[in-house]
Parts: C-alpha cells; structure tokens; sequence
C-alpha cells in the first residue's frame, strides 16, 4: 500500500536536504509538512522555544520521549555541546528505523542513543545502561497520557535534580490536562507555559517548562 507518511518524509530529507545539514534537514521537514503533509514534529513555531530552552539549559545529560522521525531530536542534538549526547525513546520499531536515518542524514548520530521501546521499561534502565546520574532535560512528546506516569517515575528512579528541566509539547492541543494539573499544582515545580501554535497551523498550543526544586 505505497509508503507510509514516516517513510515520505525520509524521502523529503533524501530529496531536499544536504548530507551533514541539520538545518536544511529541519528546514525540509519543515516545507514538506507544512505544504505537503501534516505530520506530528514540533514543528518550526514550537521549535524555537525548544531551541531557546535548550540553549539556556545547556544540558550535559538530555532525555526525549518520543522520537517519531527525530524532527526534535534533531533540533535538539544540533545544540548539545561536544561530548554531550541525547536520549531518545521510540517504542515503534519502523518510526526508529526511519528516525535512526534522518538523524545519520543530519550528521548527528554521534550525540544521539536511539532506544527502541517503552519509557516504561527503559527509564529504570537509564542509570545502569547509560551511566545517567541524572537527566538536566527531558523532552516530552509520547503519547499525552504518559507524561504524568512517566514524570513520576523519572522522578521514583532519582533521575531528576534540583534544577532539572521537563519541556513538554501539546500541553493545549491535543492537551495533557493531568499533566498541567501535576505540574502547576506540585509545590516541587516552577512552572511556566509558553503559549504558540499547533505544528503547521493556526490552532493554539504550547509547551509547559517545569523546573524541579528538588
Ligand atoms: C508510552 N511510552 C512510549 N515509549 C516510547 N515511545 C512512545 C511511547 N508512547 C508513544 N511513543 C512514540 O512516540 C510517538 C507518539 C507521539 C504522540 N504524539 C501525539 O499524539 C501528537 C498529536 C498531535 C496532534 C494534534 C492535533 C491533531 F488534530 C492530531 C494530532 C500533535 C503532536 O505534536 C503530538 O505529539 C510515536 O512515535 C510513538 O511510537
Ligand atoms: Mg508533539
């Protein structure tokens, strides 16, 4: 039945970007998605917050949740300082397949450890398997009524620090209510909304910065 909608954006990369790019691999993804198809990335709006908090926090240690086709991953490997690397979980075996060729196209496959499977599973592996003390950033972008069974338990696991930062995506649309409600309400965070736009459209969302205390 053709290729899937991953598999076409691989393409789109293949077609329009250049070898060792991650901007013209963002910028690809970005024109393709935005006049072709509709895809679930960040997206460009939502991405410059994320790039804004990912400079500010200069992560020496990074988690994402949810790799897709590494759109973000990209966007945020590009920034890691040298040495430093991010992980990304993906429990689909064919978005890793295609995420896994997308980041190699963007020339960063040194800084990112792509992780076939469940969060669930894999972040109480995080410190044996990967040496992580604990993490200075956490991208969340899995499935929306994961963020808060997986805050806690990166949390249970001593995974997050005082001043260790969760960015989370689609806090409006398609929204994460017990997400926001956990954040805001738990006197451990300090929390803050950046309001933006859906991925490729007008519709409001945003992502939600929250700081742990400790
Ligand atoms: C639960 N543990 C998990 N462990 C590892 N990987 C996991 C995972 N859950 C999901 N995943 C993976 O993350 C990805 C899932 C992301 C879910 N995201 C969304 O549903 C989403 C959906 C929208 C959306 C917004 C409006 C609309 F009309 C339709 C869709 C926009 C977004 O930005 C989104 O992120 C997939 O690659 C999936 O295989
Ligand atoms: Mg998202």
């Amino acid at each position: 039945t053709g290729l899937s909608r991953p598999q076409r954006i691989l393409k789109a990369v293949q077609k329009n970007a250049t070898k060792g790019n991650p901007e013209s691999v963002i910028a690809a993804i970005d024109h393709y998605c935005r006049h072709s198809e509709w895809a679930m990335n960040v997206g460009d709006e939502k991405g410059l917050i994320l790039d804004s908090v990912v400079t500010e926090v200069n992560p020496s240690t990074a988690l994402e949740l949810g790799t897709y086709c590494g759109y973000s991953t990209v966007r945020i490997a590009r920034l890691l300082s040298p040495g430093t690397k991010l992980i990304t979980l993906e429990f689909n075996p064919d978005y890793a397949a295609i995420a896994r060729q997308i980041i190699a196209y963007a020339g960063l496959q040194d800084k990112v450890i792509l992780v076939e499977g469940p969060s669930g599973d894999l972040i109480p592996k995080m410190k044996q398997q990967h040496g992580i003390k604990s993490f200075d950033f956490v991208f969340l972008d899995h499935w929306k009524d994961r963020y808060v069974p997986d805050t806690k338990l990166l949390e249970e696991c001593g995974l997050l620090r005082k001043g260790s930062v969760l960015l989370a995506d689609n806090v409006i649309c398609p929204g994460t209510p017990e997400y926001l409600k956990y954040v805001r309400n738990d006197p451990r965070y300090e929390s803050r909304y950046f309001k933006s736009n859906l991925e490729y459209t007008k519709v409001e969302d945003g992502l939600e910065k929250s700081v742990f205390l400790g």
